[in-house]
């Protein structure tokens, strides 16, 4: 996949499967957007396949049959003006709409609970205009929800979000999967985020994927440090029951008193 001149993603083989959640992370740059947007169709491909289902060829499918199955949380949406969070929520049911608007018996429903799950339900009759940006954020992913695919896939979805619902992501994305068989694909820039959601994650690396797997085997420090280009440790962190990836910063910090200095001479 690419943008004209050159591919910026290259030779990627990889399966997102039902009920698990594959995170793909990388540094910026690296295609990810570019790879997840391909897998959606939002992105023509200058080469390859991307199957759904029992091996059906995405480029194939008609639109509203590809929006039954596979919705994306993109990272960055137009937003109309005007309108209410509970609209733009129904967004996401256009597909199992008929052409009148008459059929989606479970629409209203399923746009209550994905407003529910995302807690944005006290501000269904709010206009969209007047949101936040974490707030609006997850107005769209309610849309995805309450389109109610079997695949979901998000870019860098804790964007915006404070850290209550960063956790409540992270632990939906989980329930979705482990509750409902959801196929998640999620672009990720926290390592620990995709060290406590992720079963398997996937590092790109100049538009190549360099490692693919469950965190413990591909989360390594020598890898990471690789293809980010900086130091980084990696410690299993006994409490979150998961791997803690943090950044060596170049220059350790004096002030706060992390850093041994050599005791200074009194006067
Ligand atoms: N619309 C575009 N037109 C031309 N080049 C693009 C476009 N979008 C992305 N690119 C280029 O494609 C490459 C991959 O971009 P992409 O957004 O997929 O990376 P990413 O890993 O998601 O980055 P980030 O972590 O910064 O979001 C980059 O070199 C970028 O400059």
């Amino acid at each position: 996949m690419g943008y004209g001149s050159g591919d910026v993603v290259k030779q990627v083989s990889c399966e997102l499967a039902p009920g698990r959640v594959t995170a793909l992370v990388g540094p910026n740059g690296s295609g990810k957007s570019t790879l997840l947007r391909g897998m959606a169709r939002l992105q023509r491909l200058s080469g390859g396949a991307v199957l759904i289902g029992d091996s059906e060829d995405v480029a194939a499918l008609p639109s509203r049959e590809l929006a039954r199955r596979l919705t994306v949380l993109a990272q960055s949406r137009p937003t109309p003006q005007g309108i209410t969070v509970r609209d733009a929520v129904e967004f996401g049911r256009h597909p199992h709409r008929g052409r009148w608007r008459n059929r989606d018996t479970d629409g209203p429903a399923a746009v209550q609970r994905a407003m529910e799950l995302t807690g944005v339900a006290p501000l269904a009759d709010d206009t969209v205009d007047a949101l936040s940006g974490g707030q609006l954020q997850r107005v769209w992913l309610a849309s995805c929800l309450a389109q109610d695919t079997a695949v979901l896939m998000l870019d860098e979805p804790t964007n915006h979000l404070d850290l209550r619902y960063q956790v409540e992501l992270l632990d939906l994305l989980r329930e979705l999967a482990d509750d409902h068989g959801v196929t998640v694909g999620v672009v990720l820039h926290d390592l620990n985020h995709a060290a406590q959601v992720a079963d398997v994650v996937a590092v790109l690396s100049a538009g190549e994927l360099v490692a693919c797997g469950a965190p413990a085997d591909v989360l390594t420090e020598q890898l990471l440090t690789d293809v980010y280009g900086i130091g980084i440790t990696v410690t299993a962190d006994p409490v979150r029951g998961c791997l803690d990836v943090r950044p060596r910063p170049r220059r350790a910090s004096v002030r706060h008193g992390l850093h041994a200095e050599p005791a200074l001479a009194t006067a």
